[in-house]
């Protein structure tokens, strides 16, 4: 049976690190490999839409792994998410992630063709077949991706014993409720993992069965998640909530950017860290100058959720 507590708690997705001139910071990588490491989270999500994947290429993807591996080797889980849109690609990833010493790695389907599920699975087992000793975990993001996972596929998928969960970004909670029940059904209770995709319910997520959580804004405020994961645990639901609505008001307010959110959220670690983590790569919109309000605000109101735990 596999180990599956690995899994369950608060996993950041980590955030691309840019030097002034856009080039991977592996200094940056590593500067928040230690912060996460000392907040207290479960491990790392590398690679995934936060860390902007599909805008960079393979060989800088391995450097950012690398760096994560050496500041999180035995001190965090960490999921690598080695999908590019192209088979060959991901399977060179999948076998990186592995040399390196990564627990799982995880993928998206393609996207823009939209491919039959024979071809998905095809795709992810690939993947799997060049990583045999890692655990792999599928992505569902049906609203960026284009491709939803079906039970079909996910049946199909859990043919191959090294598929441990899914990463639920679909916005229904109930696919989360559907997912784990079928893959409990054919591993046991302890055999497979599903996590909260969408950070404005993972509360609601946790409720109707996800184990753990990966986010995009868990970076800028675990303190927020590793409090709600405890009091989820402890079973109190109602504290727990209390922070999810403040959590929610901040990723509102950060969304006002006209910039992207993960630019926004880089900035904030800077200012309250002195993190730097650069900006986002184009075509996603950098901080723009009347952004400056809504970044402050966020900040404010981070720090004031936190002083209120
Ligand atoms: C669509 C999307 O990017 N979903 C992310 C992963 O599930 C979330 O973590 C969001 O970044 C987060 O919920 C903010 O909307
Ligand atoms: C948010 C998330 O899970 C990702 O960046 O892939």
């Amino acid at each position: 049976m596999k180990d599956i507590t690995k899994y369950q708690g608060v996993i950041p997705a980590f955030y691309a690190c840019y030097d002034k001139d856009g080039n991977i910071s592996v200094e940056g990588v590593k500067a928040l490999t230690r912060h996460l490491i000392s907040k207290g989270v479960k491990g790392v999500y590398v690679g995934g839409s936060s860390g902007e994947c599909i805008y960079q290429h393979v060989d800088e993807r391995k450097k950012v792994l690398e760096a994560v591996m050496e500041e999180a080797k035995g001190k965090l889980t960490v999921i690598a998410h080695v999908g590019c849109n192209n088979t060959a690609d991901s399977v060179e990833l999948a076998a990186h992630a592995q040399s390196v010493g990564a627990d799982a790695i995880a993928s998206i389907p393609p996207i823009y063709f939209h491919l039959p599920e024979y071809a998905i699975a095809e795709y992810w087992n690939a993947m799997s077949a060049a990583a045999p000793d890692l655990d792999f975990v599928i992505y569902n993001i049906p609203q960026l991706a284009g491709t939803a996972l079906s039970m079909n596929l996910l049946k199909e998928m859990l043919k191959n014993p090294n598929v441990i969960a899914v990463k639920n970004s679909s916005m229904p909670t109930q696919d989360i409720q559907l997912f784990k029940a079928e893959g409990v059904h054919q591993r046991g209770e302890n055999g497979f993992v599903v996590f909260n995709g969408p950070d404005e319910q993972f509360v609601s997520g946790r409720a109707i069965g996800a184990d753990g959580g990966i986010g995009g804004t868990y970076a800028v405020m675990p303190e927020l998640f590793v409090t709600m994961d405890k009091l989820i645990r402890e079973n109190n639901f109602a504290d727990a909530m209390k922070i999810q609505y403040k959590a929610d008001a901040i990723i509102y307010k950060m969304c006002e950017a006209k910039g992207n959110l993960y630019a926004v959220m880089k900035e904030i670690l800077h200012r309250m860290y002195g993190l730097e983590l650069g900006s986002v790569r184009l075509p996603l919109a950098p901080l723009a100058p009347e952004d400056e309000a809504v970044v402050v605000e966020a900040q404010k109101m981070i720090e004031a959720a936190i002083a209120e735990l």
